[in-house]
């Protein structure tokens, strides 16, 4: 089995939450097949154009977007781009012929996966929320497979392709613990504070970087240094706190497990690959939700691990009233942050990427 030269094409994109998932499959189904050939397919001038080959894999990219949920300009735009897509997808997958697709979210990945589909090509498909997006929604008619992370998706999904795997974690974050002494040093970190990392997705979070330059004074106060990933957006606005005496900021990081294993405490947007992660790597953390994406999916994405006693939650429109209190108990609390740290380990879903590959490789053996 180990000489199969599968060909394999992934699409997922837009945001890291959808890429850092195909990233993870493409991994194992490589070390599993080391002749196997990997094509991705993006949306053009996504953040995907410049990941997925900084991951040493291939791209393409569709001329593609979201339909804007608001009246829009741009929305007139989008059947040009819905048919140059659905166009040039059927252009790739005739020349790269693939054994199977898989597609985990965001805009590229509904024509790509739906002219596979349409070809007879073995299709799986992955959905990281508890409630998903427009383009897995309408694919799932189409693929044979769908895995999630979460239960109830019945109420979207047919309920006879579903399987719960959980989200795929890239596999350097599987044991960061080893790594705390290196990472403080790639940080240069000093000894004897406490080190926050800020994490506001993959494109950064507005209100997060608002909430943390309002407090610098406060987090100083608290014996708190900062490792402040605001997003490449709002990088220009808060690079002028970068390097001063217990802020280091990051418009992205590219060395995620280093920025997990130098944590002490995190404070987190709660994207479904975000929260998968925060779970493997077992620290203290407060939720902000983003009250600003579909079916408020950040705050259940979040509530699932809250309930558990497992992290802390503050609502965007709480943090002005209860932030400083909340961080500040947990900092003083070593046993506290124990406590959480060691029961959003407890959630983990270790095995997810292994499960999911599984389930291609069926769908390769033809089953
Ligand atoms: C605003 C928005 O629409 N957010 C959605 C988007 O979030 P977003 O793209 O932020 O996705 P996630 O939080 O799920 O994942 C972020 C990924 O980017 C990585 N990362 C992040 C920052 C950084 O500096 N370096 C880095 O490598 C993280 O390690 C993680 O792997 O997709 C998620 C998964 O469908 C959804 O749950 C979110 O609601």
């Amino acid at each position: 089995m180990v000489n199969q030269k599968y060909k394999i094409i992934l699409s997922g994109g837009g945001t890291g939450g959808h890429i850092y998932p195909a990233i993870a499959i493409a991994n194992e189904l490589k070390s599993r097949f080391p002749d196997a050939r990997f094509l991705f397919v993006g949306a053009k001038d996504r953040m995907e154009m410049e990941k997925v080959p900084q991951a040493g894999y291939d791209i393409k990219g569709l001329w593609i977007s979201g339909i804007q949920r608001k009246l829009s300009l741009k929305n007139l735009v989008f059947p040009f781009k819905l048919i140059s897509s659905l166009w040039n997808a059927r252009r790739i997958i005739k020349s790269f012929k693939p054994d199977v697709a898989i597609g985990t979210g965001g805009f590229a990945s509904g024509p790509l996966l739906y002219v596979a589909a349409s070809n007879k090509i073995p299709s799986l498909i992955q959905e990281q929320n508890s409630y998903p997006g427009i383009t897995n929604k309408l694919l799932s008619k189409k693929t044979q497979k769908i895995c999630v992370a979460y239960d109830g998706l019945e109420r979207f999904f047919p309920s006879e392709k579903i399987i719960k795997t959980g989200n795929p974690v890239r596999q350097d974050l599987l044991d960061v613990d080893s790594k705390t002494v290196e990472a403080k040093e790639f940080f240069n970190l000093k000894h004897g504070k406490y080190t926050l990392l800020v994490l506001g997705g993959s494109l950064g979070a507005k209100r997060v970087n608002e909430l943390i330059e309002n407090k610098l004074d406060f987090l100083d106060m608290q014996n708190v240094q900062i490792i402040w990933q605001c997003g490449k957006l709002y990088y220009q606005q808060y690079k002028i706190y970068n390097n001063t005496k217990h802020v280091q900021v990051y418009e992205f990081l590219n060395n995620m497990d280093f920025a997990y294993a130098a944590a002490d405490i995190v404070i987190s947007r709660a994207g479904a690959s975000s929260v998968s992660e925060l779970c493997i790597v077992g620290k203290p953390v407060i939720f902000i939700p983003s009250p600003n994406v579909a079916e408020d999916h950040q705050t259940k994405n979040a509530m699932a691990i809250v309930d558990n006693d497992a992290a802390m939650l503050i609502k965007e429109s709480d943090l002005d009233v209860d932030f400083e209190n909340k961080f500040s108990q947990l900092v003083a609390s070593p046993e506290k942050q124990k406590e959480l740290g060691d029961n959003i380990k407890k959630l983990a879903l270790v095995n997810a990427t292994n499960q999911i590959v599984d389930e291609v490789v069926k769908l390769l053996n033809k089953e």
